[in-house]
């Protein structure tokens, strides 16, 4: 068995080198042991320092932890994106190769969306024919669309002509789940594509990227190869022209409407920008990242240092971004504890719509219950509150149209159908859940929000950091 060298042994060069003279007489061995006993205590010292050094590191600032939370579609993602737009640009648009892939899925989806609706109204109108006819229950007790005799052959055409788009949108989910480390969901079961963020799917998807460039040489830029054969874009491209007229086309808008299909309203809508993001050198835009749309599932921890010229925000911050939909939501609660700040997200826009997960309630009314069980909650006592009411372009749009909102909110009585006064009303409402329902007593403090303008997130997110900021370094005074 091999021996390790004793400390006296006489081979090993170290202590050879280290022990005292042979003929060492009494006074130079007690100089030898106090200038020993010195060097040990000095050396001590120095551990010592670093072992502290070590701690305080440890220590250090507290990094800000800020949660996202709000209902499904509310647009936590989204300002979490904003987030990171702000703190390091360099870094959000390396993740544009990602985003083409999302927003290449959410536009076949729209375009599917399109060809079923005008399956159903074909099969209506077979079935209306016929003499033993019932209306289908999917399209309730309207009335047959007298469109539904205008489609022609050439929508015959445009339904054959887009269907290679069924293989593409397979084919991205393929990519995009597998890049989640979930397993591929056939992509007509799944009504709309989740990813679970812990998993770090945006890692996988880009490493995977960088890795297959540097092998082949493609772009160094953007991380886009546009050499690949296999590249969903090429199909998309070719297939452009016709989804333009798909979409452009009078009879399919109106069997739209009339299925109650509103596209526009939609997440990941992009059919307004066919020409661009069909094109073969599509790259997104800030903007459109911001527009783009994948579901969360999980829970996601993301860490970042604000700074700003004031050097007021420079501190480590950790936003937690969770997935809103109902079944989700029990996950949330064990990240309440020690967090800093909510940020809690109301889609005001949806007053007329309803849950995905139940279509009897009313997406807006889900909104207000939800703020009242967050801010009621006793974990979150002295958590600080920021409410976004969300997606005021929609709602301007909305209320522009004539859609009335007192017909959906009937407290609302016989106020002005315009935004200064919806959005005012709703204000006061959530302010008032707010005051009645904290445990304690915390500034209210609200902002306005469309969070896919992102000129306008710059200004409220700073706004923002430094209330928590404030807040913090108060609450911290105080303890
Ligand atoms: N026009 C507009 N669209 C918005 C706004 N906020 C969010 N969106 C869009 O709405 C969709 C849903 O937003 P997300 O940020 O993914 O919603 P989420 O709260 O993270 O949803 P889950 O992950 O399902 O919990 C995305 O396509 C966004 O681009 C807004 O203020 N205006
Ligand atoms: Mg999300």
């Amino acid at each position: 068995m091999p021996r390790l060298p004793s400390a006296a042994s006489t081979d090993d060069p170290l202590s050879l080198l280290v022990a005292p003279p042979p003929d060492e007489d009494p006074v130079a061995r007690e100089a030898r042991l106090r200038s020993e006993m010195e060097a040990r205590r000095i050396s001590d010292q120095i551990d010592e320092e670093l072992a502290q050094e070590r701690l305080a590191a440890r220590r250090g600032p507290r990094p800000i932890k800020l949660l996202l939370l709000g209902q499904s579609e509310s647009g936590k993602s989204t300002t979490l994106k904003n987030f990171q737009l702000m703190a390091s640009p360099k870094a959000f648009r390396t993740e544009r190769v990602i985003w083409r892939a999302v927003i290449q899925l959410n536009v076949v989806r729209s375009i599917h969306l399109i060809l079923n609706t005008i399956s159903d109204a074909r099969l209506l109108q077979k079935t209306t024919r016929s003499p033993s006819h019932t209306p289908s229950p999917s399209y309730g007790s309207r009335p047959t669309s007298p469109t539904v005799a205008d489609l022609t052959s050439e929508h015959a055409r445009l339904q054959l002509s887009l269907s290679p788009l069924v293989r593409v949108e397979e084919a991205l989910v393929r990519k995009l789940q597998l890049s989640a480390g979930q397993p591929a969901l056939d992509a007509g079961v799944a009504k709309e594509v989740a990813l679970n963020s812990t998993s770090g799917w945006k890692g996988n998807f880009v490493g995977r990227v960088l890795a297959r460039r540097s092998g082949e040489g493609g772009d160094e830029d953007d991380g886009i190869d546009w050499d690949d054969p296999n590249d969903p874009g090429r199909v998309i491209n070719a297939c452009g022209e016709d989804m333009m007229r798909l979409w452009e086309d009078p009879v399919v808008r109106e069997l739209l409407d009339r299925a109650g299909v509103r596209l526009r309203e939609m997440s990941g809508f992009f059919l307004d920008d066919l020409d661009r993001v069909t094109s073969l050198r599509y790259v997104p835009t800030d903007d459109d990242i911001m527009r783009a749309r994948i579901k969360t599932l999980g829970v996601s921890e993301h860490r970042f240092k604000l700074s700003s010229s004031s050097n007021v925000l420079s501190r480590d911050w950790v936003i937690f971004d969770v997935g809103g939909h109902r079944s989700l939501r029990a996950a949330w609660v064990p990240y309440f504890d020690d967090m800093n700040a909510i940020i809690f997200l109301a889609p005001i826009s949806c007053f007329d719509q309803t849950l995905e997960e139940d279509e009897k309630v009313n997406r807006l009314e889900d909104s207000v219950l939800l703020w009242r069980s967050i801010v009621s909650n006793r974990l979150l006592t002295k958590t600080n509150m920021v409410l976004f009411l969300n997606k005021c372009d929609i709602l301007k749009e909305k209320l522009g149209a004539g859609v009335p909102f007192a017909k959906y909110i009937t407290s609302y009585g016989k106020r002005p159908n315009t935004f200064d006064a919806t959005s005012s009303y709703l204000k006061r409402k959530f302010q008032a859940t707010f005051v009645d329902h904290s445990p304690e007593p915390r500034p209210f403090f609200c902002h306005l929000t469309s969070v896919t303008d992102t000129k306008q997130m710059s200004h409220i997110l700073l706004d923002v950091s430094e209330f928590v900021l404030r807040e913090n370094l108060s609450r911290s005074a105080l303890v």
